[in-house]
Protein backbone atom coordinates (compact mmCIF):
# COMPACT_ATOMS: atom_id res chain seq x y z
CA UNK A 1 0.00 0.00 0.00
CA UNK A 2 1.15 3.27 -1.11
CA UNK A 3 -0.19 6.50 0.05
CA UNK A 4 -0.81 9.51 -1.88
CA UNK A 5 1.17 11.97 -0.38
CA UNK A 6 -1.06 15.33 -1.25
CA UNK A 7 0.84 17.83 0.85
CA UNK A 8 4.32 17.03 -0.76
CA UNK A 9 3.11 17.37 -4.06
CA UNK A 10 1.41 20.16 -3.05
CA UNK A 11 4.52 21.77 -1.88
CA UNK A 12 6.06 20.77 -5.48
CA UNK A 13 3.29 22.64 -7.12
CA UNK A 14 3.50 25.85 -5.28
CA UNK A 15 7.18 25.93 -5.48
CA UNK A 16 6.78 26.01 -9.71
CA UNK A 17 4.21 28.73 -8.60
CA UNK A 18 7.00 30.93 -7.41
CA UNK A 19 8.87 30.58 -10.08
CA UNK A 20 5.93 31.58 -12.32
CA UNK A 21 4.48 34.72 -10.29
CA UNK A 22 8.45 35.69 -10.20
CA UNK A 23 8.41 35.84 -14.30
CA UNK A 24 5.34 37.25 -13.86
CA UNK A 25 6.35 40.04 -11.83
CA UNK A 26 9.25 40.87 -13.95
CA UNK A 27 6.67 41.39 -16.17
CA UNK A 28 4.69 43.77 -13.84
CA UNK A 29 1.79 41.30 -13.45
CA UNK A 30 1.20 40.37 -9.89
CA UNK A 31 -1.53 38.16 -9.82
CA UNK A 32 -4.88 38.91 -7.78
CA UNK A 33 -7.20 36.65 -6.22
CA UNK A 34 -10.62 37.62 -4.47
CA UNK A 35 -12.16 35.66 -1.88
CA UNK A 36 -15.47 36.87 -0.92
CA UNK A 37 -16.59 35.31 2.33
CA UNK A 38 -20.26 36.31 4.05
CA UNK A 39 -20.92 35.39 7.11
CA UNK A 40 -18.89 33.91 9.80
CA UNK A 41 -19.08 29.67 9.56
CA UNK A 42 -16.25 28.50 11.30
CA UNK A 43 -14.89 26.23 8.83
CA UNK A 44 -15.53 28.84 5.87
CA UNK A 45 -13.32 31.04 7.59
CA UNK A 46 -10.75 28.61 8.47
CA UNK A 47 -10.33 27.84 4.75
CA UNK A 48 -10.67 31.31 3.93
CA UNK A 49 -7.34 31.83 6.13
CA UNK A 50 -5.52 29.15 4.49
CA UNK A 51 -6.26 30.34 1.01
CA UNK A 52 -4.77 33.91 2.27
CA UNK A 53 -1.87 32.28 3.81
CA UNK A 54 -1.03 30.26 0.63
CA UNK A 55 -1.55 32.96 -1.99
CA UNK A 56 0.87 35.16 -0.07
CA UNK A 57 3.62 32.51 0.24
CA UNK A 58 3.63 32.15 -3.66
CA UNK A 59 3.48 35.67 -4.32
CA UNK A 60 -0.70 35.62 -5.52
CA UNK A 61 -1.95 39.03 -4.05
CA UNK A 62 -5.47 37.97 -2.11
CA UNK A 63 -7.74 40.46 -1.72
CA UNK A 64 -10.41 39.50 0.80
CA UNK A 65 -13.74 40.80 1.11
CA UNK A 66 -15.43 39.96 4.60
CA UNK A 67 -19.02 40.48 4.50
CA UNK A 68 -21.62 39.96 7.01
CA UNK A 69 -23.90 37.26 7.19
CA UNK A 70 -26.74 39.52 6.28
CA UNK A 71 -25.80 40.87 3.12
CA UNK A 72 -28.07 41.34 0.11
CA UNK A 73 -28.25 39.35 -3.03
CA UNK A 74 -28.16 42.59 -4.76
CA UNK A 75 -24.77 43.74 -3.08
CA UNK A 76 -23.38 40.70 -3.33
CA UNK A 77 -23.94 41.01 -7.14
CA UNK A 78 -22.55 44.60 -7.21
CA UNK A 79 -18.92 43.49 -5.60
CA UNK A 80 -18.67 40.71 -8.26
CA UNK A 81 -19.51 43.16 -10.81
CA UNK A 82 -16.69 45.29 -9.58
CA UNK A 83 -14.50 42.58 -9.03
CA UNK A 84 -15.43 41.40 -12.60
CA UNK A 85 -13.67 45.16 -13.64
CA UNK A 86 -10.85 45.72 -11.96
CA UNK A 87 -7.76 44.38 -13.62
CA UNK A 88 -6.02 43.74 -10.54
CA UNK A 89 -8.03 40.66 -9.82
CA UNK A 90 -7.52 37.59 -12.21
CA UNK A 91 -9.33 35.23 -10.12
CA UNK A 92 -12.59 35.27 -8.09
CA UNK A 93 -13.90 33.06 -4.88
CA UNK A 94 -16.49 33.28 -3.58
CA UNK A 95 -16.41 30.99 -0.18
CA UNK A 96 -19.43 28.17 -0.20
CA UNK A 97 -22.07 27.61 1.27
CA UNK A 98 -23.84 30.98 1.16
CA UNK A 99 -26.50 31.87 3.97
CA UNK A 100 -29.49 30.18 3.09
CA UNK A 101 -31.13 33.73 1.80
CA UNK A 102 -28.55 34.40 -0.71
CA UNK A 103 -29.02 32.56 -4.48
CA UNK A 104 -25.74 30.70 -5.18
CA UNK A 105 -26.09 29.66 -8.41
CA UNK A 106 -27.18 33.26 -9.60
CA UNK A 107 -24.17 34.59 -7.66
CA UNK A 108 -21.07 31.93 -9.46
CA UNK A 109 -23.28 32.83 -12.74
CA UNK A 110 -22.34 36.59 -12.21
CA UNK A 111 -18.57 36.04 -12.10
CA UNK A 112 -16.86 36.20 -15.61
CA UNK A 113 -15.73 32.91 -16.59
CA UNK A 114 -12.29 34.34 -17.53
CA UNK A 115 -11.93 34.84 -13.71
CA UNK A 116 -14.07 32.03 -12.53
CA UNK A 117 -11.14 29.77 -10.77
CA UNK A 118 -13.33 27.72 -9.04
CA UNK A 119 -14.76 26.44 -12.31
CA UNK A 120 -18.57 26.55 -11.34
CA UNK A 121 -20.10 29.02 -14.06
CA UNK A 122 -22.22 27.30 -16.31
CA UNK A 123 -19.47 28.29 -19.14
CA UNK A 124 -16.60 26.32 -17.31
CA UNK A 125 -18.57 23.77 -16.82
CA UNK A 126 -20.07 23.07 -20.23
CA UNK A 127 -16.32 23.50 -21.23
CA UNK A 128 -15.09 20.41 -19.08
CA UNK A 129 -18.22 18.02 -20.16
CA UNK A 130 -17.64 18.72 -23.75
CA UNK A 131 -13.87 18.40 -23.23
CA UNK A 132 -12.58 21.68 -23.93
CA UNK A 133 -10.14 23.54 -22.20
CA UNK A 134 -11.45 26.13 -19.19
CA UNK A 135 -11.36 26.62 -15.69
CA UNK A 136 -11.60 22.92 -14.17
CA UNK A 137 -12.76 22.64 -10.21
CA UNK A 138 -9.68 22.58 -7.58
CA UNK A 139 -10.86 19.56 -6.13
CA UNK A 140 -11.60 17.21 -8.80
CA UNK A 141 -8.88 18.43 -10.64
CA UNK A 142 -5.98 17.88 -7.88
CA UNK A 143 -7.32 14.25 -7.41
CA UNK A 144 -6.02 13.76 -11.34
CA UNK A 145 -2.65 15.72 -10.59
CA UNK A 146 -2.36 13.20 -7.59
CA UNK A 147 -3.03 10.51 -9.81
CA UNK A 148 -0.65 11.41 -12.60
CA UNK A 149 2.27 11.97 -10.12
CA UNK A 150 2.02 8.55 -9.33
CA UNK A 151 1.57 7.36 -12.96
CA UNK A 152 -1.78 5.97 -12.55
CA UNK A 153 -3.73 6.21 -15.81
CA UNK A 154 -7.41 5.93 -15.24
CA UNK A 155 -7.39 4.82 -19.18
CA UNK A 156 -9.93 1.35 -19.26
CA UNK A 157 -10.38 1.61 -15.57
CA UNK A 158 -13.72 0.99 -13.79
CA UNK A 159 -14.13 3.80 -11.52
CA UNK A 160 -16.79 4.39 -8.75
CA UNK A 161 -17.38 7.90 -7.66
CA UNK A 162 -19.72 8.32 -5.01
CA UNK A 163 -21.50 11.94 -4.77
CA UNK A 164 -23.00 13.74 -7.44
CA UNK A 165 -22.08 17.50 -6.22
CA UNK A 166 -21.06 20.49 -8.50
CA UNK A 167 -18.25 20.89 -6.93
CA UNK A 168 -16.67 17.17 -6.35
CA UNK A 169 -18.27 14.36 -8.00
CA UNK A 170 -19.83 15.55 -11.12
CA UNK A 171 -16.35 17.33 -12.43
CA UNK A 172 -15.00 13.99 -10.97
CA UNK A 173 -16.70 12.16 -13.19
CA UNK A 174 -16.68 14.31 -16.34
CA UNK A 175 -12.55 14.54 -15.80
CA UNK A 176 -12.30 10.79 -15.26
CA UNK A 177 -14.88 10.49 -18.67
CA UNK A 178 -12.29 12.17 -20.58
CA UNK A 179 -9.49 10.56 -19.07
CA UNK A 180 -10.75 7.21 -20.79
CA UNK A 181 -12.00 5.45 -17.72
CA UNK A 182 -15.59 3.70 -17.06
CA UNK A 183 -16.98 6.04 -14.91
CA UNK A 184 -19.88 4.74 -12.37
CA UNK A 185 -21.33 8.04 -10.35
CA UNK A 186 -23.27 6.86 -6.84
CA UNK A 187 -25.51 9.04 -4.19
CA UNK A 188 -27.78 9.09 -1.69
CA UNK A 189 -30.12 7.35 -3.89
CA UNK A 190 -28.32 4.29 -4.70
CA UNK A 191 -29.72 1.18 -4.11
CA UNK A 192 -26.66 -1.11 -3.67
CA UNK A 193 -23.37 1.40 -2.83
CA UNK A 194 -21.33 -2.08 -2.34
CA UNK A 195 -22.37 -3.71 -5.91
CA UNK A 196 -20.76 -0.75 -7.38
CA UNK A 197 -17.81 0.07 -4.84
CA UNK A 198 -16.71 -3.73 -4.99
CA UNK A 199 -16.16 -3.52 -8.92
CA UNK A 200 -13.87 -0.54 -8.84
CA UNK A 201 -10.43 -0.42 -9.85
CA UNK A 202 -10.59 3.28 -8.70
CA UNK A 203 -12.99 4.85 -6.22
CA UNK A 204 -13.34 8.42 -5.61
CA UNK A 205 -15.26 9.16 -2.27
CA UNK A 206 -16.73 12.84 -1.61
CA UNK A 207 -19.89 12.92 0.65
CA UNK A 208 -19.04 14.15 4.09
CA UNK A 209 -19.87 10.75 6.15
CA UNK A 210 -17.17 9.47 7.99
CA UNK A 211 -16.56 5.66 7.42
CA UNK A 212 -18.58 5.45 4.86
CA UNK A 213 -16.59 3.29 2.97
CA UNK A 214 -15.93 0.08 4.72
CA UNK A 215 -13.57 -3.00 4.23
CA UNK A 216 -16.05 -5.10 2.56
CA UNK A 217 -17.42 -2.78 0.23
CA UNK A 218 -13.44 -1.94 -1.03
CA UNK A 219 -11.77 -4.56 -4.10
CA UNK A 220 -8.82 -6.11 -2.81
CA UNK A 221 -6.01 -3.70 -5.02
CA UNK A 222 -8.13 -1.24 -5.10
CA UNK A 223 -6.63 2.55 -5.14
CA UNK A 224 -8.99 5.19 -2.75
CA UNK A 225 -9.26 8.50 -3.19
CA UNK A 226 -10.71 10.00 0.34
CA UNK A 227 -12.05 13.34 -0.13
CA UNK A 228 -14.62 13.87 2.47
CA UNK A 229 -13.43 16.10 5.21
CA UNK A 230 -15.37 15.62 8.35
CA UNK A 231 -14.38 17.02 12.10
CA UNK A 232 -14.40 14.50 14.70
CA UNK A 233 -15.64 15.57 18.62
CA UNK A 234 -12.67 15.28 19.65
CA UNK A 235 -11.75 18.13 16.34
CA UNK A 236 -9.55 15.82 14.47
CA UNK A 237 -10.13 15.32 10.72
CA UNK A 238 -11.29 11.99 9.11
CA UNK A 239 -12.25 11.84 5.74
CA UNK A 240 -15.30 9.28 4.02
CA UNK A 241 -13.09 6.14 4.43
CA UNK A 242 -12.86 3.84 7.12
CA UNK A 243 -8.81 4.14 6.73
CA UNK A 244 -7.37 1.64 9.02
CA UNK A 245 -9.61 -1.06 7.78
CA UNK A 246 -9.64 -0.16 3.76
CA UNK A 247 -5.92 0.74 3.39
CA UNK A 248 -4.51 -2.58 3.55
CA UNK A 249 -6.46 -4.06 0.77
CA UNK A 250 -5.16 -0.93 -1.65
CA UNK A 251 -2.96 -0.51 -3.58
CA UNK A 252 -2.86 2.88 -3.44
CA UNK A 253 -4.66 5.37 -0.47
CA UNK A 254 -5.11 9.13 0.45
CA UNK A 255 -4.49 10.11 3.82
CA UNK A 256 -6.86 12.43 5.35
CA UNK A 257 -5.31 15.55 6.13
CA UNK A 258 -2.65 15.59 3.64
CA UNK A 259 -4.28 13.98 0.72
CA UNK A 260 -6.71 15.79 -1.54
CA UNK A 261 -7.24 18.84 0.85
CA UNK A 262 -3.95 20.66 -0.01
CA UNK A 263 -4.17 19.64 -3.76
CA UNK A 264 -7.59 21.84 -3.89
CA UNK A 265 -5.53 24.77 -2.50
CA UNK A 266 -2.40 24.29 -4.89
CA UNK A 267 -5.04 23.65 -7.55
CA UNK A 268 -6.90 27.34 -6.84
CA UNK A 269 -3.35 29.21 -7.16
CA UNK A 270 -2.76 27.50 -10.17
CA UNK A 271 -5.62 28.38 -11.60
CA UNK A 272 -5.85 31.67 -10.55
CA UNK A 273 -1.98 31.97 -12.07
CA UNK A 274 -2.91 30.50 -15.45
CA UNK A 275 -5.53 33.55 -14.99
CA UNK A 276 -3.14 35.74 -14.32
CA UNK A 277 -1.03 34.73 -17.50
CA UNK A 278 -4.12 35.15 -19.90
CA UNK A 279 -4.33 38.59 -19.27
N1 LIG B 1 -10.73 17.86 0.20
C1 LIG B 1 -11.25 18.94 -0.34
O1 LIG B 1 -10.54 19.75 -0.87
C2 LIG B 1 -12.72 19.13 -0.35
C3 LIG B 1 -13.47 18.33 0.45
N2 LIG B 1 -14.81 18.42 0.45
C4 LIG B 1 -15.53 17.47 1.30
O2 LIG B 1 -16.10 16.47 0.46
C5 LIG B 1 -17.33 16.04 1.01
C6 LIG B 1 -18.43 16.26 -0.02
O3 LIG B 1 -18.55 17.63 -0.30
P1 LIG B 1 -19.68 18.19 -1.28
O4 LIG B 1 -19.62 17.45 -2.55
O5 LIG B 1 -19.55 19.65 -1.29
O6 LIG B 1 -20.99 17.74 -0.45
P2 LIG B 1 -22.52 17.68 -0.84
O7 LIG B 1 -23.25 17.55 0.44
O8 LIG B 1 -22.85 18.75 -1.80
O9 LIG B 1 -22.66 16.30 -1.64
C7 LIG B 1 -22.59 15.07 -1.00
C8 LIG B 1 -22.93 13.96 -1.99
O10 LIG B 1 -22.90 12.72 -1.28
C9 LIG B 1 -24.08 11.99 -1.56
N3 LIG B 1 -24.44 11.14 -0.43
C10 LIG B 1 -24.94 11.51 0.77
N4 LIG B 1 -25.15 10.44 1.56
C11 LIG B 1 -24.76 9.36 0.84
C12 LIG B 1 -24.73 7.98 1.10
N5 LIG B 1 -25.11 7.47 2.28
N6 LIG B 1 -24.28 7.15 0.13
C13 LIG B 1 -23.87 7.64 -1.06
N7 LIG B 1 -23.87 8.94 -1.36
C14 LIG B 1 -24.31 9.80 -0.42
C15 LIG B 1 -25.14 13.04 -1.84
O11 LIG B 1 -26.18 12.47 -2.59
P3 LIG B 1 -27.44 13.36 -3.11
O12 LIG B 1 -26.92 14.14 -4.27
O13 LIG B 1 -28.43 12.32 -3.52
O14 LIG B 1 -27.87 14.20 -1.97
C16 LIG B 1 -24.33 14.08 -2.60
O15 LIG B 1 -24.28 13.79 -3.97
C17 LIG B 1 -17.50 16.83 2.31
O16 LIG B 1 -16.95 16.07 3.36
C18 LIG B 1 -16.66 18.06 2.08
O17 LIG B 1 -16.21 18.63 3.27
C19 LIG B 1 -15.48 19.29 -0.38
C20 LIG B 1 -14.78 20.13 -1.19
C21 LIG B 1 -13.32 20.15 -1.20
N1 LIG C 1 -15.89 28.36 -3.50
C1 LIG C 1 -15.39 27.32 -2.84
N2 LIG C 1 -14.33 26.65 -3.35
C2 LIG C 1 -13.79 25.60 -2.68
O1 LIG C 1 -12.84 24.95 -3.19
C3 LIG C 1 -14.34 25.22 -1.41
C4 LIG C 1 -15.42 25.97 -0.91
N3 LIG C 1 -15.92 27.00 -1.64
N4 LIG C 1 -15.98 25.65 0.26
C5 LIG C 1 -15.45 24.60 1.11
C6 LIG C 1 -14.71 23.54 0.34
C7 LIG C 1 -13.75 22.74 1.17
N5 LIG C 1 -12.44 23.00 0.61
C8 LIG C 1 -11.23 22.56 1.16
C9 LIG C 1 -10.02 23.12 0.83
C10 LIG C 1 -8.84 22.73 1.43
C11 LIG C 1 -8.84 21.76 2.40
C12 LIG C 1 -7.55 21.38 3.06
O2 LIG C 1 -6.51 21.95 2.81
N6 LIG C 1 -7.55 20.43 4.00
C13 LIG C 1 -6.39 19.99 4.75
C14 LIG C 1 -6.61 20.10 6.25
C15 LIG C 1 -7.01 21.46 6.70
C16 LIG C 1 -7.32 21.52 8.19
O3 LIG C 1 -6.47 21.14 8.99
O4 LIG C 1 -8.45 21.95 8.51
C17 LIG C 1 -6.09 18.54 4.47
O5 LIG C 1 -7.02 17.82 4.06
O6 LIG C 1 -4.97 18.12 4.69
C18 LIG C 1 -10.03 21.16 2.72
C19 LIG C 1 -11.21 21.55 2.11
C20 LIG C 1 -12.56 23.87 -0.42
N7 LIG C 1 -13.83 24.18 -0.65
Amino acid sequence: MTLLDGKALSDTFKQTLTSECKTLKEKGVVPGLAVVLVGSDPASATYVGMKERSCEAVGIRSIMHRLPESTAQEALLSLIDTLNKDPQVDGILVQLPLPAHLDSDAILEAITPCKDVDGFHAINVGKLSQNLEGFVPCTPLGVMKLLEAYAINPKGMDVCVIGRSNIVGKPMMNLLINAGATVTVCHSQTKDLKAHTLRADLLVVGVGKPALLKADMVKEGAIVIDVGINRTDKGTLVGDVDFDAVAPKCTFITPVPGGVGPMTIAMLLSNTVHAAKNR
